[in-house]
């Protein structure tokens, strides 16, 4: 498969490795505007680049035929936009705030204990995330989903960066060193405090499940989740 990096930085680095372990040819590596490209050699593009970037990178690739993956985070209100784009133009298009395996069986698992809490109002919700000091987005993609998580199955009615509301979910964002990513869901009562955890030691599982969804959008029509890839719930 010929792939092309919109983003070459620590993600698009990773993901040329462990694509060329799996056979594949990176054919593009971008990192910053896209004018002189040949998107006729693409048979996929996957975006890990920046907020601002991040729109047009999709778009252009919806405007070429080229199946998009995009893990970039940060550029959530103009996403509604782009999957009518997409749907409107017969395109190809996969975002997920995390493509790791794990994350996403800890998004099923977030979302089981929600449904398990809904009616027991002792105890307050609140999130953490902690990430590398390089981040320029907070709270993560990835707490954002998880916040999601827990307003879809509660009587929760947003979230919000430190000092919530009584009906939103705090979100705690800390910046520590290199920390590729831990994410935290808490649940506290004036007794005991029920937490699941989950921590990225690297950013292997990012890249992986980054190039899997590639391997699986190829000859695919349309907007799809990692809950249709990793075939989950
Ligand atoms: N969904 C997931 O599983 C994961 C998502 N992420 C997200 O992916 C994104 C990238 O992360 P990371 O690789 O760590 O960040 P980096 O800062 O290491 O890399 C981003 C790269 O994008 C480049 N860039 C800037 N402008 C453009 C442009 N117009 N087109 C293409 N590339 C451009 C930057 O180039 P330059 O340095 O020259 O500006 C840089 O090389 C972030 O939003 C992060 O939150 C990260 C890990 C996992
Ligand atoms: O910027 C990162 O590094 C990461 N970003 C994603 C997010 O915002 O959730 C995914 C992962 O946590 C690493």
């Amino acid at each position: 498969m010929k792939i092309a990096l919109f983003g070459y930085g620590k993600m698009g680095k990773m993901i040329e490795r462990l694509a060329v372990e799996r056979g594949h040819e990176i054919v593009a590596k971008i990192d910053v505007g896209n004018e002189a490209l040949d998107f006729s050699k693409m048979d996929v593009a996957i975006d890990f680049s920046t907020p601002d970037a991040a729109y047009e990178n999709i778009k252009s690739c919806i405007d070429n035929n080229v199946p998009v993956i995009s893990g970039t985070t940060g550029w959530l209100s103009k996403f509604d936009t782009i999957v009518d784009y997409c749907e409107e133009n017969e395109g190809a298009f996969i975002y997920a705030s995390n493509f790791s395996l794990g994350v996403n069986i800890f998004f099923e698992l977030n979302a089981y204990l929600a449904k398990m809490m809904k009616n027991l109002s002792q105890y307050k919700v609140s999130l953490e995330e902690i990430h590398h000091t390089q981040k320029l987005d907070a709270p993560s993609g990835t707490a954002i989903t998880l916040a999601e998580g827990i307003i879809a199955h509660t009587d929760y009615n947003g979230w919000k960066l430190d000092e919530p509301g009584d009906d939103q979910i705090g979100i705690s964002a800390k910046r520590i060193g290199d920390t590729p990513g831990t994410h935290t869901v808490d649940y506290t009562s004036s007794v005991d405090s029920i937490e699941i955890k989950h921590t990225a030691h690297n950013r292997k599982g990012f890249a992986l499940g980054a190039v899997i969804a590639a391997e699986w959008i190829l000859g695919k029509t349309g907007v799809f989740t990692m809950k249709d890839v990793l075939n989950l719930g």
